[in-house]
């Protein structure tokens, strides 16, 4: 059956381009009870990545009963649902939509399929409503989890995919990532003249979603030829949505489909959506059964959580998969670009090859090889004296380089010595401020061994392996070199994934000099961050690429298998965003594993203080004001607000010399004003926190595996 669909009138330009087709589009209508509904569904698939369904089998009254407590929720005062606001990304949010200024006319709860693994923000959501809204969530959501196994079933039938069950249990098990989203787009004053902007155009990240809305009108989905068409509201359907990991897993076989909600009547609408999507941990790759030959694959594997976290990285139109193709397309914003460099090293985009220029030593793009400035010689001089005045101990002068066996493996030495920052980073405690556990953990782990190795041996023989995990921007870094600073040892800073790219293909034996070069150096401490990166990642090109990077992770693993056999000085001090994506061989190997998370209120009153004191004569900066707003922020995200706070002032300056004419010479420059109340509040709506989206699953991941300060 086909229903049709009207393509969008709507000319307005703030939209990209959309063309008018005069023909209508026939949109599928899939009946799940009919015995051909498989087949349907991958020809809906293939050429719309979008259809409706009937005989769902979700009982009506259960849809109208969470559509009306769903209206009760948004019709509460804001004081009541802002508790469970700002999303993180669960809770209530209003106009702003994800992390990266996108805003519509709507309002929304988002929450996680397994409402247990919500923040607080979700269950500040329930609190001011009756139960049978959280008991209609509920099942409503396992109805969700039913229809969308179903579906997928049907695609595993109709294209014979192997093994059986390969995209169906991906929603099926209990470690699904899957999410509900209800939205509402309030009723208006007045009818508008122009269509307005209700959820911008983008694609789902997940699976598949399902969406059923209310009989308002609004949803436009976007064509092959790009017309955007109107899809006919109906409350007793549902549509469903191909997203970005079914079209990797059917390696573009089927499309994701583009679409978007304008607003256009006075009506209200309503719409619940329930986002399919795989464990976090799940690698996302073409079915192989879908690719015969290797080489028509079209994208590299990533995981689940690399997408999501990229997803949130991105604007909600962004086209997020470039990021993921085998050949990066052109037309990757800047943001982009130095996201995907910094994910994954320096490779060069095609419209880049003309920019003979550029240097491409990844000095310029985030690629973190760029110690080399910080290289001094200090241990090189012999002295490991201790800080903080307590023993000074003299170790005799050592050659820069231990005896290697060949000419190759010396370059490498060489080549690694440049991220050696030698003997102290200088960064005290004292400068990082906040997180006391994770201080604590990490002296007692590493800085008390190095400091008084009497004490450590048998079985308090010290940890060589140490995990610091959490948000991005949380201050791992610091950390790892305030133990170098307070114990002077040799540190190493290394970012596993310019390993994985700089390396490519020498990276196993570079793993191997670098901890013969730790060994030489001992007592020393090998920062590797982003381990996730070796552990997890998988090369793009071909088998041989998957080859080397299976050797690399066997040979670190190995190396840090020889640290726990010796009683040599030498710790790994890994670090990730990403503490999901490491294995159990990894996990084992790093025993001590700390949260690094983020900044507490006193953290963050510190933080303020610290960059943006009060000047005596000045008005008094709302220090409590800030903390209490920036709940959710990590220490990079608070640097951020700051810079924008201070810029206020002068940007009046600049605004007072914009309007000369004349050069104002140096000396009859005017003062710089100072910051006043109001730059912060703008600097507060101008900033949002990057890093407490997942703030939850670090919470998680800390209580099923993480170490704990005894009491
Ligand atoms: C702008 C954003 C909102 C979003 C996360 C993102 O950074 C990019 C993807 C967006 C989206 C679209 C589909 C779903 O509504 C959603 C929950 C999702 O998984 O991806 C939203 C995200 C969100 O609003 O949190
Ligand atoms: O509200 C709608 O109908 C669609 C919203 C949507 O696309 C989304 O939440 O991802
Ligand atoms: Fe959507």
């Amino acid at each position: 059956m086909v229903i049709v669909l009207q393509p969008s009138t709507f000319d307005s330009n703030l939209y990209v381009n959309p063309k008018c087709k005069p023909s209508p589009v026939l949109i599928p209508v899939i009946d799940l009870t009919e015995s051909d509904a498989k087949t349907q569904i991958v020809k809906a698939c293939e050429e719309f990545g979008f259809f409706k369904v009937i005989n769902h089998g979700v009982r009506p009254d259960l849809l109208s009963q969470l559509e009306q407590e769903a209206i009760k929720f948004f019709a509460l005062p804001h004081s009541l649902k802002d508790k469970a606001s700002p999303p993180d990304p669960f809770g209530y949010g209003t106009k702003r939509i994800g992390p990266n200024g996108d805003v519509g006319w709507l309002e929304y709860i988002l929450l996680n399929a397994n409402l247990c693994l919500g923040s607080h923000k979700t269950t500040a959501v329930f609190r001011h409503t009756p139960a049978i809204f959280r008991e209609a969530v509920e099942e409503y959501m396992k109805e969700m989890k039913r229809m969308s196994s179903k579906v997928l079933e049907m695609v595993e039938e109709e294209l014979k995919i192997e093994p059986k069950e390969k995209l169906s249990h991906l929603v099926k098990v209990k470690e699904s990532d899957s999410c509900l989203r209800m939205n509402h787009y309030p009723e208006k004053e007045k009818t508008p003249v122009k269509k307005e902007i209700g959820f911008g155009e983008h694609t789902d990240p997940q699976l598949i979603s399902l969406l059923r809305s209310n009989d308002s009108e609004g949803l436009q989905i976007c064509v092959k030829d790009g017309t955007w068409v109107d899809v006919t509201p109906d409350h007793s359907s549902f549509f469903v949505l191909v997203g970005d990991t079914l079209q990797v897993m059917t390696n573009g076989r089927f499309k994701s489909v583009k679409h978007r909600v304008v607003t256009s009547t006075k009506r209200s609408r309503i719409s619940m959506i329930y986002f399919a999507g795989p464990p976090l941990s799940e690698k996302i790759a073409p079915l192989s059964c879908l690719v015969p030959k290797q080489d028509d694959c079209l994208y590299n594997e990533f995981t689940w959580s690399q997408y999501k976290l990229s997803a949130y990285k991105t604007k909600l139109g962004d086209y997020r998969l470039g990021l993921f193709e085998k050949r990066p397309p052109f037309s990757l914003s800047n943001e982009f670009k130095t996201f995907y460099d910094a994910k994954f090293g320096r490779k060069k985009l095609p419209e880049e090859d003309s920019n003979k220029d550029q240097p491409d030593d990844g000095s310029s793009n985030g690629d973190v090889n760029t110690n080399s400035s910080q290289v001094t010689n200090s241990a090189q001089d012999g002295n490991t004296g201790l800080a903080n005045g307590n023993v000074i101990r003299e170790k005799p002068k050592k050659s820069m380089f231990p005896p290697f066996d060949s000419a190759e493996t010396r370059t490498l030495a060489e080549s690694l010595s440049r991220d050696i920052i030698r003997g102290n980073p200088n960064i005290k405690w004292e400068s990082i401020k906040g997180l006391e556990n994770a201080k604590k953990l990490l002296k007692e782990a590493v800085v008390m061994p190095i400091k008084y190795p009497t004490y450590f041996n048998g079985l308090l023989t010290p940890w060589k392996g140490i995990l610091l995990f959490g948000p991005p921007g949380t201050g791992k870094t610091m950390l790892a070199k305030a133990v170098a600073t307070e114990c002077n040892t040799t540190f190493f800073n290394i970012s596993a994934s310019s390993v994985v790219s700089k390396w490519r293909g020498d990276s196993e034996k570079l793993i191997r000099v670098l901890f013969d070069l730790a060994r030489h150096h001992a007592p020393s401490t090998i920062f590797l961050d982003e381990i996730d990166a070796i552990i997890s990642q998988r090369g793009g090109e071909g088998r041989s690429e998957h080859e080397a990077s299976r050797r690399l992770k066997t040979e670190l693993l190995i190396q840090m298998d020889g640290l726990q056999k010796t009683n040599e000085l030498v710790f790994v001090l890994a670090a990730t965003n990403l503490p999901w994506e490491l294995d159990a061989a990894m996990l084992r190997r790093l025993e001590k594993r700390i949260l690094v998370p983020l900044p507490d209120p006193e953290a963050r009153r510190g933080m303020f203080e610290m960059l943006l004191p009060s000047q005596p004569g000045d008005e008094p900066l709302p220090h409590d004001v800030l903390v209490e707003k920036s709940e959710g922020y990590s220490g990079s995200d608070i640097r951020i607000l700051c810079k924008e706070a201070a810029m206020q002032p002068l940007r009046r300056t600049l605004a007072i010399l914009e309007d000369r004419e004349d050069v104002v010479p140096e000396e009859e420059l005017p003062k710089i004003g100072p910051i006043l109340p109001e730059d912060i509040d703008r600097a507060l709506s101008n900033t949002r926190p990057s890093a407490h989206l997942h703030a939850h699953l670090y919470d998680k991941f800390n209580d099923d595996y993480g170490s704990q300060i005894l009491k």
